[in-house]
């Protein structure tokens, strides 16, 4: 039976390609202002998971459901509009562009009125944009990114253009914010600042967070919940101090850097 109260109910899912079985009959629940976080070691099918919510790979076997509607086989580009938004282990941001722009395009997505209509800026069109402008400009200040507003993204650093990847997902106002590996290859005060975002977020635009993440210090802090999986397979779900004790999921990570 689905729980009517989670958010999101993933109800033993299959993906395999070729012969690996990426995912392998994994079941969980996510609920409204969780922050829940997936953990496993490098291969374990986390981000393999991620796409199966996204749409970006639709499950062999099994289910997914968002606050009790199936969209299993939804189409990819129709979630965000349901409020299923994710971030990139690799930025998809428009270097070229600035972060303005970039945040503009992302929002574009929602428009009623296309692109090239919005150029003619007249009636609905210019409303809409006027209106557009305005959740963009609210969340580049919500990520503390005005003084770099106008700046194109190849001209800012890696811990900024992860902050500039964060705010095009939070511009598509998602209700499930998907954040695959945001801390990778961040500095430690850039860790800490990606973490208080990620918190304030949830604490303050009332989202609720799906996180990959590999570093043990930050999934701790913040989570909520946490589900481990390995070899595909969950092996243990629960809150940070029951799974951080749990004997499955240390010997799963015997042998790797980052645990605590
Ligand atoms: N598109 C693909 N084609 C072929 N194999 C894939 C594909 N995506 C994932 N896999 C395989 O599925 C398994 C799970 O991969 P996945 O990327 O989901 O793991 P992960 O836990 O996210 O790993 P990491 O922490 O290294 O990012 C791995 O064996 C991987 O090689």
């Amino acid at each position: 039976m689905i729980n009517k109260e989670s958010l999101l109910t993933v109800k033993n899912i299959y993906l395999s390609f070729g012969g690996i079985m990426a995912v392998a009959g994994v079941s969980f629940n996510v609920n409204k202002g969780d922050v829940f976080s997936i953990i496993g070691p490098n291969g374990a099918g986390k981000t393999s998971i991620l796409n199966t919510i996204t749409g970006i790979y639709f499950p062999e076997r099994g289910s997914i459901f968002l606050k009790g509607a199936d969209i299993t086989k939804m189409p990819v580009y129709k979630r965000p509009a349901k409020g299923v938004v994710r971030t990139f282990q690799n930025l998809e941001l428009f270097k070229g562009m600035t972060v303005l722009d970039n945040l503009m395009l992302s929002r574009h997505s929602l428009m009623n009125y296309g692109i090239f209509s919005s150029i003619f800026y007249f009636g609905k069109p210019l409303r809409e944009e006027v209106r557009h402008r305005e959740k963009v400009e609210e969340i580049i200040d919500f990520l503390d990114l005005s003084g770099i507003r106008k700046k194109h993204v190849f001209e800012l650093s890696y811990g900024l253009q992860k902050r500039v990847e964060l705010a095009r997902a939070l511009a598509l106002e998602p209700e499930l914010l998907l954040l695959d590996e945001p801390m990778a290859g961040m500095n430690t005060e850039e860790t800490e600042d990606m973490a208080r975002y990620i918190i304030d977020i949830n604490e303050e635009r009332d989202t609720t967070i799906v996180l990959i993440e590999h570093d043990m210090n930050v999934v701790m802090d913040i989570s909520s919940r946490i589900l481990a999986i390995d070899f595909g397979e969950k092996i243990c779900e629960g809150l940070p101090s029951d799974v951080a004790n749990d004997e499955r999921v240390l010997s799963a990570y015997l042998g790797e850097e980052k645990w605590i």
